[in-house]
């Protein structure tokens, strides 16, 4: 059993009169860094040139180099792409440390991967929402929060899971509840989760129900509203109360189907695959092959991401949206 931490068990004094820099202004940069400071923390942005740095000045941030947010922040939270952050680390921020300073990441990869490797002198510490960068900062905004996981690496100054908490209320996620965990569990599950079950297993199950209707005669649309749209309503009410409350809003036959071929769907084959995904993500394997492939800058990658980009899935959706403009733009 885990223990669920709420904002009554963190305490913003700890980042009280310390300066935090957000590394990054990405999905989670400029979520993070604007929660943050509505919650009254001081913040600074770390950045390279370029449409984010543009971006966070538009959103009122003071917006620094790199070294110098590295020079001023008591706090340093790296998002960062987890394929850059070594090597910015290692230019701008590793020269920098100095005792007592505090590190934050929101996902483990570089730490528990050993790409990155701090001074113990410095406290290293997680706070990873576990949601999107911009629900992070929708959610927020609509007085709610989403969940975390924090974790302590290293705690130089006995103060790292208080400063860890006190961020993640200053991010809104112990609103809705932050779980402690470890970089090796948040790195292993999370990589997992994306790969074989959030991003990739579920698009490959919508493409492959989307052309397995088209190929068979249907109106691309309606294969669309079935494969696609409608799962965002199914998901919503599974966020809200687990299967069961999904299966007690559906019709009993949909919930017959579901029982007689969700099974047929992912059978033991694919459950076998999905244990050896994740054999090759605890094993480094994953993590070999995404750093070798942003080395080689990135032939694999970039090629499917085009080919995605061409699915007819896409072009039908974006049809759909435009006529029916039905979910904001
Ligand atoms: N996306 C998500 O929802 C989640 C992400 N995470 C983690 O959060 C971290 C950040 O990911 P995410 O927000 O998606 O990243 P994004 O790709 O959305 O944003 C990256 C940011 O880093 C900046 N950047 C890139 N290269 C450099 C550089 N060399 N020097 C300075 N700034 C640079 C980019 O600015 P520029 O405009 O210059 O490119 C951009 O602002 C990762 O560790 C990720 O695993 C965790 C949970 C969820
Ligand atoms: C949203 C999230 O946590 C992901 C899918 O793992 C990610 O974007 O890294």
């Amino acid at each position: 059993m885990v223990t669920m931490y709420y904002d009554k068990d963190a305490d913003l004094s700890f980042l009280q009169g310390k300066t935090v820099a957000v590394v990054g202004y990405g999905s989670q940069g400029h979520a993070q860094a604007q929660n943050l400071r509505e919650s009254g923390v001081k913040v600074i942005i770390g950045l390279r040139p370029g449409k984010s740095w543009k971006q966070a000045e538009e959103d009122g941030f003071e917006v620094v180099n790199v070294d110098e947010a590295a020079q001023r922040a008591d706090v340093i939270q790296i998002l960062l792409p987890d394929e850059r952050q070594a090597q910015v680390y290692q230019d701008s921020i590793a020269p920098y440390l100095r005792a007592g300073q505090v590190l934050l990441f929101s996902h483990g990869f570089n730490i528990h991967f050993g790409q990155i490797v701090p001074p113990a002198d410095v406290d290293v510490a997680m706070v990873a929402p576990k949601s999107p960068g911009h629900l992070v900062r929708r959610v927020y905004t609509e007085g709610g929060g989403v969940p975390g996981l924090v974790a302590v690496h290293q705690d130089a100054t006995g103060n790292a899971k208080n400063i860890a908490l006190a961020y993640a209320k200053g991010i809104g996620c112990t609103r809705a509840g932050v779980i402690e965990t470890s970089f090796r569990e948040e790195t292993e599950t999370d990589l997992f989760g994306e790969q074989a079950v959030l991003c990739g297993g579920v698009s490959e199950l919508v493409k492959a129900g989307f052309e397995t209707l088209v190929n068979a005669g249907y109106e691309p649309e309606i294969a669309y509203f079935e494969c696609l749209h409608e799962l965002k309503l199914i998901v919503d009410l599974m966020y809200e109360g687990g299967l069961s409350r999904m299966r007690y809003s559906i019709s009993d036959t949909a919930e017959y189907g579901d029982y007689m071929s969700g099974p047929r769907v992912v059978t033991d084959a694919t459950k076998a695959e999905m244990a050896k995904i994740l054999k090759e993500i605890q094993q480094g394997q994953f993590a070999k092959n995404w750093i070798i492939e942003n080395q080689a800058n990135r032939p694999v990658f970039n090629a499917i991401r085009q080919s995605e980009r061409n699915h007819p899935i896409e072009e039908v959706g974006a049809r759909l949206r435009e006529m029916m403009s039905w979910i904001k733009k």
